[in-house]
């Protein structure tokens, strides 16, 4: 019975935990559902040969993944080729507001298309992530807040981010939730 369970591994890079938290709910969420889940720090992701989807999650600096995140793909790219990946990375492209800032938080960074399309990802969602105000300079406060951002602190959008977590579920064929996973 296990052995038909689909079997997922959640790996995250994050710097400042709030794409570690997103990856927990992902994979409880998913736990909750039947599903065989396994998450990783990225520095100790799993031999991808025991799973047959991967849920791939990285901060996003400086408009990329987190070099440990481009490395990983880089590295492993014939093995996640061959399989379902689902790509996540958490910034702030979806918290900015207004309508040069939505047009703006809506592209794709091209470093971050390219490797999602190197691996042809089944899909590939932004969420918005934590935003702290200390150590940002002067100069991206004030692009940040043009683009209609100026707030700081938790942007995370839950709904956003268990909506998505239903279509992979929903692309698997998972039960419904037995419960309500509670997010940080
Ligand atoms: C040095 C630095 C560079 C960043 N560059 C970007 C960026 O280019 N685009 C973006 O959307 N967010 C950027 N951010 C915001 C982070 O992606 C955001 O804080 C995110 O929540 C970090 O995830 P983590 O908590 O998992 O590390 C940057 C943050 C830092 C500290």
């Amino acid at each position: 019975m296990n052995q038909e369970k689909p079997r997922i591994a959640i790996v995250y890079a994050t710097e400042q935990g709030s794409t570690r938290d997103i990856a927990e709910f992902i994979s409880d969420e998913l736990t909750g559902r039947d599903a065989t889940v396994e998450l990783a720090d990225i520095d100790h992701a799993p031999d991808l040969s025991r799973f047959d989807t991967l849920v791939l999650g990285s901060a996003v600096h400086n408009m990329d993944f987190l070099p440990v995140a481009t490395d990983y793909v880089r590295t492993h790219r014939d093995e996640l080729s061959s399989r379902d990946i689902w790509l996540f990375s958490v910034g702030l492209g979806p918290a900015l507001r207004g309508p040069i800032g939505r047009r703006a938080g809506r592209i794709v960074p091209k470093k971050i298309a390219t490797l999602r399309d190197s691996i042809a990802a089944h899909d590939y969602r932004a969420f918005a992530g934590r935003y702290e105000r200390t150590g940002i300079s002067l100069r991206t406060r004030i692009l940040y807040r043009l683009l209609g951002g100026g707030h700081y602190g938790d942007l995370r959008d839950w709904a956003a981010i268990r909506a998505w977590t239903d279509t992979i579920a929903q692309s698997l064929r998972l039960p419904q939730p037995r419960s309500t996973t509670i997010h940080p």
